[in-house]
């Protein structure tokens, strides 16, 4: 989830009167190959991971095509006149469910093109293994909590990996706007809420909120969190996801898919019928300090188990401590050696599993990997990448950005493994 920075601003809406028009086709316009929607084992014609070109408001009106958004963007100029325009971009259904709004560049708007229209995910799903949708009915309920608003509370047992939630966003917005005018950003945001359908608009005016500054941007702070679309970070509205409140160590984790912007919630651990569902919106990996701090940026105290028990956390604070000072030994070139390294592994791993961070130890494994490599123990390197890749594809997700950079590392190792026999064949 993203820190937020309140401005602590009111902001007077402004209703823009941007020209309504019907949704444009693109196919016949000019495409782009989609940098984030690479061709899967389903879809394997470049015209099927094509994009268009990125539009925005001027070129909408001269072209008339701004598909498959279902009005001509509305766009801000930056403050200083030079670098890309922020525009506002609503689809009035998101692959036949509700609709969904995204304030962003065209660029990154164009390589949403194809997931925005694109009603065929089977592909994804057919890589790795499992349907995103179940007909099952939800093992949840939403209701009100005492001192917490609402909250998600398990109606039935929830087995751990079992997926609790499959949610599609409602509303995006580019995290880092400090090329354009705050009060460009907001009339933005205001645009983008108003072009949504009535149900979705209302659902996103009934979110939670701190109560201060422009609302929409007050329920973007309150509820939303990170997610990244063509490698560039953004906020990211899921309306039921974000009523689980925060715990430090939290039942379930989100696991997203940057191809199809769908986000999963997925159980942590079992979990008893009557149990609240929390999530942490934080890195799991914090001291107690540092947690209170980031979350203080949310607008509340935290008040979760885990923060209310203070020799617990004495406890939790000296194991994620002891993680840190690993990782700063393994910095020295004396403790690269295997046994050394290893050594720190097996701590590290044992650290983890007691902290709860089991989400992490992924990226861990991706850390050997490199360092192993680098000491030029490539079949260790390759075990550490196989594993980061395998425990990351379950705990971020199988296209999540994490995973891909553990992927790449697979590929390059395996690469090098193969150069190196066919060198010793030759020699
Ligand atoms: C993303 S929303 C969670 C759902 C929210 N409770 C609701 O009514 O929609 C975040 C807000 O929930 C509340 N909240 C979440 N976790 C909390 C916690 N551990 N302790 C107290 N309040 C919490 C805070 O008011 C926070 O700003």
């Amino acid at each position: 989830m993203l820190p937020s920075t309140f401005h602590g601003l009111i902001y007077i809406i402004i209703q823009s009167h941007a020209a309504r028009a019907h949704s444009q086709d693109w196919d016949a316009a000019a495409v782009l190959q989609c940098s984030n929607n690479p061709a899967g084992p389903l879809s394997p014609l470049a015209s099927h991971t094509a994009c268009p070109l990125p539009v925005d408001d001027d070129e909408a009106l001269k072209s008339g095509v701004w598909g498959p958004w279902s009005y001509p963007p509305v766009c801000m100029r930056p403050k200083n006149k030079s670098g890309p325009k922020l525009c506002a971009f609503t689809v009035s259904s998101l692959r036949g469910g509700g609709g969904m709004s995204i304030v962003t560049t065209p660029r990154v708007a164009s390589n949403l093109a194809k997931a925005v229209r694109d009603p065929e995910i089977a592909w994804l799903e057919k890589q790795r293994g499992s349907r995103f949708m179940t007909d099952r009915p939800k093992p949840y309920e939403v209701k009100g909590l005492p001192g917490k608003g609402l909250g998600v509370v398990a109606v039935e047992p929830i087995k751990k990996d079992q997926v609790v939630m499959v949610a599609l966003p409602l509303l995006l917005q580019l995290a880092d706007t400090n090329l354009w005018d705050y009060r460009d950003v907001f009339r933005l945001l205001q645009e983008a809420s108003t072009q949504l359908p009535r149900r979705e608009k209302q659902a996103l005016l009934q979110m939670a909120k701190r109560g201060r500054g422009y609302i929409v941007d007050d329920i973007m702070k309150t509820n939303s969190f990170q997610v990244t679309i063509d490698g560039v970070s953004h906020s990211g509205l899921y309306p039921e996801v974000s009523r689980i409140n925060h715990e430090c160590r939290p039942n379930c984790i989100v696991r997203y898919s940057p191809s199809t912007l769908v986000v999963e919630v997925v159980a942590y651990r079992d979990i008893k019928r009557g149990e609240e569902l929390s999530l942490s919106y934080i890195p799991l990996n914090l001291l107690s300090e540092q947690r209170q701090d980031v979350i203080k940026g949310w607008g509340f105290h935290c008040a979760c188990a885990l923060c209310r028990d203070p020799e617990a956390t004495k406890v939790s604070d000296g194991h994620r401590a002891r993680i840190q000072a690993v990782f700063d030994e393994l910095d020295a070139p004396e403790n690269r050696t295997p046994g050394k390294v290893e050594a720190a592994m097996a701590e590290l791993q044992d650290l983890a599993k007691k902290e709860g961070l089991a989400a992490q130890i992924g990226d861990l494994h991706t850390i050997f990997a490199d360092i192993c490599s680098d000491m030029g123990d490539s079949r260790r390197a390759r075990e550490h990448a196989a594993l980061a890749l395998s425990l990351l594809r379950h705990f971020a997700g199988w296209d999540h950005d994490r995973t891909q950079l553990a992927a790449g590392l697979v590929a390059r190792l395996e690469k090098e493994k193969k150069q190196e026999s066919t060198g010793l064949e030759s020699f």
